[in-house]
């Protein structure tokens, strides 16, 4: 087996403190560190032999344990039955060969290597005597003072691309290495002092895997059944990793003969060619992330489950295929039993409303029991569970991550897609959620950014004209659109380039008669009442629309800001025009009476027709110009940009001018922005691209709106 090395703790008693290095062991395994090296240079052999069997425990085969120097001690903690995998032996330690004979083939043999003649003798050892190269240090460490000369990355790089052996980086490695050594050659990031001494092993181990996954291509495994027709199974899972830029390899439990129609035939290879399979793989490509899909009886189950415990690949994402979408029962007693065992070595699985009914043990009539037996079904099984509401009647098709023992519970909101095409979609989900965390997002954030590219793949899927029965879905829509593979974008460009993308109705609405007469005080009374009426029934409309934007949001924070922002076009606005719209002021109640303009109805239809479409991220980019547009208006009025109003007691509109510079409204402005801006980041393209178009018709109407009180006010 070919051993993962991304994330490698050596460690140092003093630098673990009172913590100690058995608990430093544990905080950092639990962040994702694939590999610990025991180093203590003053501990007798017994005190080490004792410190590797209590390693041996805490590990728990979570990652793999090699010793510092100390041979006989890996011998002698083996014999008392640890795991110890192996060890690593610097250039004036014990023989490399010797080690090999000792511990065997299967064991893990590392040399440090700090020199071309180190990799000029590395070259003259038979083959296999060593698996991996400690090769530092890339800058001077106070960790290990006799340490040789620093090569920094550029060294590092010299060296290692003369070998064929994974190269580790040591000495000096901080986390802002990671991007520049992956690219440099490293088959992992080996630390001391990063870990050792961090106040929260956990966390600085996640944001070390977090980094090194998303600096390189994850290789992600599809161990599932082939669905000859393209739309399912591997064929499906392959298109997936691609379409999120991962590369795809798979391991075939069963064939198919099926095609958008149905299943005509069903072949299941024997289990221990399955094993094979895996085995090839897993001997020579470092595994970032596994999809499982179909498993066909028990044997292969167990069989998965086997070279899982030996692998331990540090993503596993489950689609417990096991009742057909007629209800019917695709397991057998025993693989159903088998199946249970599997689901504990997986991080996140992904059953329909049928499945986690099932597994679960209860039956599920509605969203709140399956977000029930999703927790039970988490707290079961120590994982995640992604609960797809796609089987629910009615036109809500929510979705929620639950993983009980990381207290995450999270709600994706969404309405249904009406479309036949839907054959394969648990298998590209599933893979493509392993493919996003392979690259290094949360769970959430990868389950958002899938979510995202999932219902794009589902409304593009017509064009592709593929069979007469459920066809598959568009795996590619985004890519093609745009050419390229998608990687998300930083939430600032995304910002700036939008506000850009408003330039020119900026201008235009500097130069309106309307805005002009407003900020010097010639504005006639009509168009100004005209603009008070319509601005009121707009804001009626809107905040139904901020209302509706509240529902949708995924998280309670995005609930509550947009439900207070409806709250405060609803009442705090009105009760501002109110004031204006005054017998006193030369009209009456009846003006809230009056015919929304065309350029009211136009926006609010704009509005109405995006809620309608149940996309949050849509409907908070067509509802953001008015926010933005508005705040800067009205922050440029203030600054005097249009002359100073403030200055003039006579001014008529000076009252009115002062409520544009509202704090609050800024501060809220601000939100909305991040909001829009941190979802166009995840977005699929074209979904995004659908955003910033909501976002620019906005832009327009907001425009016309300015526009309108000189259009149609002399008329009305
Ligand atoms: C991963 C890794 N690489 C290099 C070393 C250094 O080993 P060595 O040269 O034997 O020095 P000591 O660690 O024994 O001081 C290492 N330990 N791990
Ligand atoms: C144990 C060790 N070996 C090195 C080598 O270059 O061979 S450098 C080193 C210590 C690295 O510690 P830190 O991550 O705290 O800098
Ligand atoms: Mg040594």
């Amino acid at each position: 087996m070919i051993a993962d090395l991304s994330l490698y703790l050596v460690t140092d008693p003093d630098l673990c403190g009172e913590r100690g290095v058995v608990e430093t062991v544990r905080q950092a395994v639990d962040g994702g560190v694939r590999i610990v090296q025991l180093r203590d240079k003053t501990a007798t052999d017994a005190e080490t032999t004792a410190q590797l069997l209590e390693l041996s425990r805490v590990i728990d085969g979570r990652a793999l344990l090699v010793v510092n120097d100390r041979l006989d001690a890996a011998l002698a903690a083996r014999k008392q039955g640890a795991r110890v995998d192996g060890v690593h032996l610097g250039q004036g330690d014990a023989s490399v060969l010797r080690a090999r004979e000792a511990l065997g083939p299967e064991a893990l043999i590392g040399l440090t290597a700090n020199n071309a003649d180190h990799f000029e003798a590395v070259r003259a050892l038979p083959p296999g005597t060593v698996d991996y190269l400690g090769v530092g240090v890339i800058r001077p460490t106070t960790t290990k003072p006799d340490h040789p000369p620093a090569l920094g990355v550029e060294g590092f790089r010299a060296l290692v691309e003369a070998t064929a052996l994974p190269c580790v980086a040591i000495g000096g490695v901080a986390i802002d290495d990671t991007e520049r050594l992956r690219d440099a050659g490293a088959a992992g990031l080996a630390v001391v002092s990063a870990l050792c001494a961090a106040a929260d092993p956990t966390a600085t181990a996640e944001a070390f895997v977090r980094r090194w996954r998303a600096a390189g291509t994850p290789r992600v495994l599809s161990i599932a059944g082939s669905d000859p027709s393209g739309g399912a199974g591997i064929q499906a899972d392959l298109k997936s990793i691609a379409a999120h830029g991962g590369y795809g390899m798979a391991a075939l439990t069963a064939l198919t003969a099926q095609n958008t129609t149905g299943v005509s035939g069903l072949h299941v290879p024997l289990a221990a060619f399955l094993r094979q399979q895996l085995d090839a793989i897993s001997d020579d490509i470092v595994v970032d992330a596994v999809k499982i899909g179909m498993l066909a009886n028990a044997d292969v189950i167990r069989t998965v489950a086997e070279w899982l415990d030996v692998v331990r690949p540090p993503i596993v994402v489950l689609d417990p295929v096991m009742v057909a979408t007629s209800g019917d029962r695709l397991l057998d007693q025993d693989a159903e039993a088998a199946l249970r065992e599997l689901l504990r070595r997986a991080h996140v699985v992904t059953p329909n409303l049928e499945e986690l009914a099932v597994l679960a043990g209860r039956s599920i009539s509605g969203w709140a029991d399956a977000l029930a037996a999703a927790e039970e079904l988490s707290a079961m099984i120590g994982a995640a569970v992604l609960v797809k509401g796609g089987h629910l009647d009615g036109d809500d098709v929510p979705d929620a991550l639950v993983d009980v023992a990381r207290g995450v519970r999270r709600e994706f909101p969404g309405t249904r897609i009406r479309t036949a095409n839907t054959h394969g979609t648990g298998c590209s989900l599933s893979s493509a959620l392993a493919t996003r965390l392979a690259r290094g997002e949360t769970p959430v954030d990868a389950v958002a950014s899938t979510r995202s590219w999932l219902r794009e793949s589902l409304r593009e899927s017509e064009g592709l004209q593929v069979g007469r029965g459920h066809g598959p879905i568009n795996h590619f829509a985004g890519l093609w659109a745009r050419g390229g593979v998608e990687t998300n974008r930083a939430p600032e460009e995304i910002r700036a380039e939008w506000w850009q993308r408003t330039a020119a109705v900026r201008a235009s609405i500097d130069e309106l008669p309307f805005i002009r007469g407003l900020a010097d005080g010639t504005l006639a009374r009509d168009p100004f009442l005209f603009y008070l009426a319509q601005d009121a029934l707009y804001l009626r409309e809107y905040a139904r629309v901020l209302a509706e934007a509240s529902r949708l949001a995924p998280t309670p924070r995005e609930q509550a800001f947009w439900a207070h922002s409806a709250e405060g076009a609803i009442i705090g606005e009105l009760e501002l025009h109110a004031s204006w719209l005054t017998p006193d002021e030369g009209v009456d109640a009846s003006t809230f009476a009056a015919s929304p303009a065309p350029a009211t109805v136009a926006y609010l239809d704009h509005l109405r027709s995006v809620a309608f479409g149940g996309d949050y991220a849509e409907l908070i980019a067509a509802v953001l110009p008015c926010f933005w547009l508005y705040t800067d208006l009205g922050r440029r009025l203030h600054a005097g940009e249009f002359g100073d109003y403030a200055r003039d007691p006579r001014h008529p509109y000076a009252t009115w001018l002062a409520t544009y510079a509202d704090p609050a409204f800024e501060d809220a402005t601000d939100q909305a922005i991040t909001l829009v801006a941190d979802a166009a980041a995840i977005a699929a393209p074209t979904a995004r691209d659908r955003m910033l178009r909501a976002f620019e018709v906005s832009s327009a109407h907001e425009l016309a709106f300015f526009a309108a009180p000189f259009a149609s006010a002399v008329s009305a």
